[in-house]
């Protein structure tokens, strides 16, 4: 049977990151992908030059038609902007406490632009984080969420803890803005207390416009298709890592990731991503 997923996210026009990177990452890994749109930007690989958000109403008539309708078996949410936007699609997919929510809390784009509203940050503490299955949020996320700011690998823990506190089931806390390490490592952590580190060599590359996009479009497509909460953050990583290594040069600023590198090798599970259990 054909898996189906749902993204609730913001347009790049550029193509890189947001509801466009998303769908393609579900199409490179075999998900037919369905969307609901958030938020209209006029972007490219070098800035936002404009946001235009979509009405909260709209919004939820667009996850109600998808829910309603197709048999959707998970569900991303990315650039929601808004603290209206973000109360609606809480109460939208509370109806829907089944199907594993992953929840990407998109902030600032890499070019600087705001892509949430600071009096949205709460709504985000308040309405999503207690019935997210997974949250992806990098670094300077995640030190907007906690108020604690992050520079190794005990303050990523510490954060993460911080973060389960808030409700969700797991996290994972990127660490791609750690430019100081010559590895690209992300902590994945449940509230049962399981965690481990995973590692990749640092790729020396202007191209990373999208990697948090498609990187949790990943692992909502393995999710889609019935894998665990572990193998999907796992297979993500090496499609992430194929994705920037093969990066693509196009415009004049940070260009996109190759969302078919993975597809492309065969799905290869590169050595380059090493797992290290902690406990
Ligand atoms: N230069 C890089 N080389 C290899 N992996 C990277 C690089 N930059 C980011 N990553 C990985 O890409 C994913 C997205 O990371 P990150 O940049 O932290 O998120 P975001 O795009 O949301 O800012 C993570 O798995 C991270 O480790
Ligand atoms: C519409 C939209 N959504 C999300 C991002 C974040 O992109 P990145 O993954 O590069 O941080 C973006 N630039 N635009």
């Amino acid at each position: 049977m054909t898996s189906v997923a749902l993204t609730i996210a913001g347009s790049d026009s550029g193509g890189g990151a947001g509801i466009q990177a998303d769908l393609k990452t579900f199409q490179e890994l075999g998900v037919f992908g369905t969307s609901a749109l958030t938020a209209i930007t006029a972007q490219n690989t070098l800035g936002v030059h404009a946001v235009q958000p979509v009405d909260p109403k709209t919004v939820a008539a667009q996850i109600r038609a998808v829910l309603d309708d197709l048999p959707v078996t998970a569900i991303k949410t990315g650039m929601l902007f808004s603290d209206e936007i973000i109360r609606i699609v809480a109460e939208e997919l509370k109806s829907f406490p089944s199907i594993p929510l992953v929840i990407d809390p998109v902030m600032i784009a890499k070019g600087g632009a705001s892509l949430l509203q600071n009096e949205a940050v709460l709504a985000l503490c308040k309405q999503l984080l207690p019935i997210a299955t997974l949250i992806t949020p990098n670094i300077p996320e995640a030190e907007v969420l906690t108020g604690q700011s992050i520079h190794s690998e005990e303050d990523m823990e510490v954060a993460a803890k911080a973060l389960l506190s808030m409700g969700p089931s797991a996290i994972l806390l990127k660490g791609g803005h750690r430019e100081d390490v010559p590895f690209a490592e992300d902590l994945f952590m449940t509230a049962d207390g399981e965690h481990f580190l995973m590692r990749s060599k640092r790729i020396a590359t202007p191209n990373t416009h999208g990697t948090g996009c498609t990187f949790a479009a990943a692992i909502t497509a393995e999710l889609a298709k019935g894998h665990s909460l572990e193998d999907a953050v796992v297979t993500a990583k090496h499609f992430i890592h194929a994705a920037i290594e093969d990066g693509i040069e196009l415009g004049n600023g940070h260009g996109p990731t190759n969302h078919a590198a993975y597809r492309k090798s065969g799905q290869l599970k590169t050595k380059e991503v090493e797992l290290i259990e902690r406990n």
